[in-house]
């Protein structure tokens, strides 16, 4: 089963429990990089240890959590080889992967509520990436980082 990667700052410690039930749930093997207090604390650091995760293959995918998602997804997007994008709805998710092939999901614990979370996960998981044009505009972005 897919290995997930999951990573949040204090703002996301509840949701990215509940997240990682609904998961568990369907099967999926869930790895946890922290934070599990709610002491303050920076998305940078959990941002960069999943897009380390998945960029190594320790995990196939990510899921990042802060108080907007905002945050920890400019953290891993720093890191080489990895697209993260912010989603508060599920059709942004899917195409998220569709079009853009996403290797991290992020979204806010303080924007979303725990239901909307669990659709838009369940929507970006079942989503494959087109292909086509979209690997030669992946292509394209992904060679930004050489430059
Ligand atoms: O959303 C976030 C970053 O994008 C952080 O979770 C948020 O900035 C934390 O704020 P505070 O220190 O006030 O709890």
């Amino acid at each position: 089963m897919t290995k997930i990667g999951i990573g949040n700052d204090h703002a996301g410690v509840e949701l990215k429990r509940e997240i990682t039930q609904h998961l568990q749930d369907q099967g999926y093997e869930v790895w946890n990089y922290g934070t599990d207090t709610e002491e303050s604390c920076s998305y940078s650091d959990y941002g960069k240890k999943v897009a380390k995760a998945v960029v190594s293959g320790e995990v196939e995918k990510g899921i990042l959590i802060c108080g907007t998602g905002i945050g920890i997804s400019l953290a891993a997007n720093k890191v080489k080889g990895i697209r993260a994008a912010v989603c508060s709805e599920p059709c942004s998710a899917r195409l998220s992967k569709q079009h853009n092939n996403t290797n991290i999901l992020a979204f806010g614990a303080r924007i979303i509520g725990p239901e909307m979370a669990k659709m838009i996960v369940d929507e970006w998981l079942a989503a494959e990436f087109q292909g086509g044009r979209h690997q030669e505009r992946v292509d394209l972005l992904m060679a930004i980082e050489e430059e």
